[in-house]
């Protein structure tokens, strides 16, 4: 049975601060080599949860298990140094005193020499810190102080890596460039780990798995895909990237009537025709198309290198975002054909 058990468990969870529950009935599941994020806005309780996986707070309520193992429940909480996880936090925290080299072995003083030095060049090779491995944290940039820290917390092989806004002391550039390259590390060595971010485009970037947290609790738990094409409510959709609510009334129960045609989906909703809905429209769900009687009229753009967002103005008043190739160039108030090119209908009642 433990053989088969996911490599942790969040089971029906509820933690917080003193007597103040932050978030509750919390489940969820990671499987070895698995990468999720936390992510929500600030003050969801993402840190709050961090800290109880990592054993510096008890829970109020449900269970944590490590391969099967309760490592937290309301009578026990296994102290951190015998969980086996690994820590990156957004200052770094590395040891200003000690060398890169004496960092990353700060955590192996239990292995023999010859061992610890093995996995000091393994930790710095895997992060390409080799040429820096005498220097100490002052002299390094931000990103590579980054990195001697995910060398130092992956050093004691822990079973599970946490990491708490690691890259928002970073520039985004920086940020989305060492976000893909620490993805690649964990995933070269099957590492599983739960970040915890408010930035939406860094948990798309490294996770497998993104945990919506708001309000007290999970509002969805998918693949970044489906948050972002099939958001579960209406906090998930305008959380999650751009878009527009606009308003219909449902046809059938997978089509729906809206001042832009009728948009027919993948899904059927069990309300009954003529019930008014709002239809989510992302910026790429809508295309340019000379052929389509819908028109629009550009009232701003931005160019972003491959791409424009534009702004637009419906006949109707109200206002819808469209993504295109920057190929496609329209001037500011020029009036455009657009056609709904959506493959997901996703509708909220109104
Ligand atoms: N030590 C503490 N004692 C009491 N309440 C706390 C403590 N730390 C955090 N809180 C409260 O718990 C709630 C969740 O905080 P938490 O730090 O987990 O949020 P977060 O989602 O990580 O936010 P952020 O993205 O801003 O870091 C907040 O309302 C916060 O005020």
């Amino acid at each position: 049975m433990m053989a088969s058990a996911p490599l942790l468990e969040a089971k029906d969870l509820s933690c917080g601060y003193g007597g103040q529950t932050v978030v509750s009935h919390l489940s969820f599941q990671l499987n070895k080599g698995e990468i999720v994020s936390l992510l929500g806005p600030s003050g969801c309780g993402k840190t709050t949860v961090l800290r109880v996986l990592a054993g510096f707070q008890p829970v109020f309520a449900g269970e944590v298990r490590v391969n099967g193992a309760p490592v937290s429940t309301p009578s026990a909480t296994l102290p951190t140094e015998k969980r086996q996880v690994g820590m990156v936090f957004q200052d770094y925290a590395l040891f200003p005193h000690l060398s890169v080299a004496a960092n990353i072995k700060f955590g192996l003083h239990n292995r023999s020499a010859t061992e610890a030095d093995a996995k000091l060049k393994d930790m710095l090779e895997l992060t390409g810190m080799t040429a820096y491995a005498n220097a100490y944290p002052h002299q390094l940039s931000g990103g590579q102080q980054q990195r001697v820290a995910l060398a130092r917390a992956l050093a004691p092989d822990p079973v599970l890596l946490l990491m708490d806004e690691p890259f928002s002391n970073l520039d985004a550039e920086l940020r989305s460039r060492l976000s893909l390259d620490v993805r690649e590390i964990l995933k070269k060595r099957g590492i599983t780990a739960i970040l915890v971010t408010h930035d939406q485009n860094e948990a798309f970037a490294m996770a497998d798995h993104v945990g919506i947290l708001h309000g007290g609790g999970l509002q969805q738990w998918d693949t970044p895909y489906n948050l972002y094409h099939e958001p579960a409510n209406r906090f998930v959709a305008n959380f999650i990237g751009r878009g527009a609510l606009l308003p219909g009334v449902l046809t059938t129960h997978d089509s729906v009537e809206t001042e832009l045609g009728v948009i027919r989906g993948n899904r059927a909703y069990p309300w009954n025709p003529q019930q008014a809905v709002e239809v989510l429209i992302r910026p790429d769900d809508l295309v340019f198309d000379d052929t389509s009687p819908q028109k629009a009229k550009i009232i701003d753009k931005i160019f972003a290198g491959s791409s424009t967002l534009y702004r637009l103005l419906l006949s109707s008043g109200r206002k819808l975002e469209a993504l295109t190739p920057s190929h496609q160039d329209f001037p500011i108030n020029a009036e455009v054909a657009i056609r709904l090119k959506a493959e997901h209908l996703i509708a909220f009642k109104k």
